[in-house]
């Protein structure tokens, strides 16, 4: 079974006080946005994918492995995850030393986790930090460091934690860049994100979480086509669908461009 499968689980962390129940959901190989407001629980949805923490009740399967049964060691080869901030998964003291890492942790030879490595910085586009020491880089730059950690690490599916904090437009782009390409490639791709643009922009379903379950699954479009539903769990709709909107169109936009084209045609 590919992909993650994920029977109606709950969790709390604190007895009587859940903080997800009955998620009943399956990834295949759609990108994935996970979207929802400060606390909804999507932090602790994606621990639990990773295994980090285990479900009180249901089952999640990844790549078909029941992650009751496994070691986060184990599962570290399916199932990579980014960090919301750098700094909890950044510890080596230079870039190079810091990518091979998770590499070698999964088995690779040092030759292999070297090869891989320079590849993922490649791909990142920071190669030429290789010798640096992390923390002589900026917040945005650390961030393609953990990010490359975990593609050297070649696992078929990728969970970004708010991959977009601290980055400027070109790192925005990057980024983008980055999930459309590995989903290109059949990689697995879920991130949490706070960025509705760039949710609009790059990814093909979105979910919407609020306190603790699953309001809204579908495509992206689809999803912000629920302009009602989307503020009622204060988010925003993406600057491209608000203005549609407000200029009286019925259809929902995810891009500028999308718009810029519709109007072009009319004319
Ligand atoms: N380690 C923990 N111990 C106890 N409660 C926790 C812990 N981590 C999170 N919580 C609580 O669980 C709930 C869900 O938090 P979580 O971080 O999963 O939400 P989130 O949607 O990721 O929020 P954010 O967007 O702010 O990161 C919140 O009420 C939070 O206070």
């Amino acid at each position: 079974m590919n992909g993650i499968k994920v029977e109606n689980i709950s969790f709390s962390y604190t007895e009587g006080q859940p903080v997800l129940s009955n998620i009943d959901v399956h990834f295949r190989q759609e990108s994935t946005a996970i979207i929802g407001q400060n606390g909804a629980g999507k932090t602790t949805f994606v621990k639990l994918l990773k295994g980090l923490l285990k479900p009180a009740t249901g089952n999640i399967y990844v790549n078909g492995m029941n992650t009751q049964e496994y070691t986060v060691a184990q599962l570290a080869k399916q199932i990579g995850l980014v960090f919301q901030n750098p700094n909890d998964q950044i510890f080596k003291h230079t870039v190079i030393e810091e990518v091979m890492f998770g590499p070698k942790n999964i088995g690779q030879s040092t030759e292999e986790a070297r090869q891989n490595s320079l590849l993922a910085l490649e791909k990142i586009g920071i190669v030429h930090e290789a010798d640096k020491n992390p923390y002589d880089l900026s917040l945005s730059d650390r961030k393609l460091v953990s990010i490359a950690s975990i593609l050297a690490m070649k696992p078929p599916i990728i969970i970004f934690d708010e991959p977009t904090m601290g980055q400027d437009y070109l790192g925005k782009e990057r980024l983008k860049k980055i999930m459309k390409d590995l989903r290109a490639e059949g990689v697995l791709v879920l991130s949490i994100i706070h960025d509705m643009d760039f949710v609009a922009e790059t990814f093909e379903r979105t979910i919407v979480m609020n306190q603790g379950k699953i309001v809204l699954d579908g495509p992206t479009r689809e999803v912000f086509s629920h302009e009602q539903l989307i503020r009622d769990v204060y988010l925003e709709l993406p600057h491209a669908t608000q203005l549609g909107k407000q200029l009286g169109l019925k259809q929902t936009f995810l891009t500028v461009d999308e718009l810029i084209n519709f109007n072009r045609k009319k004319q």
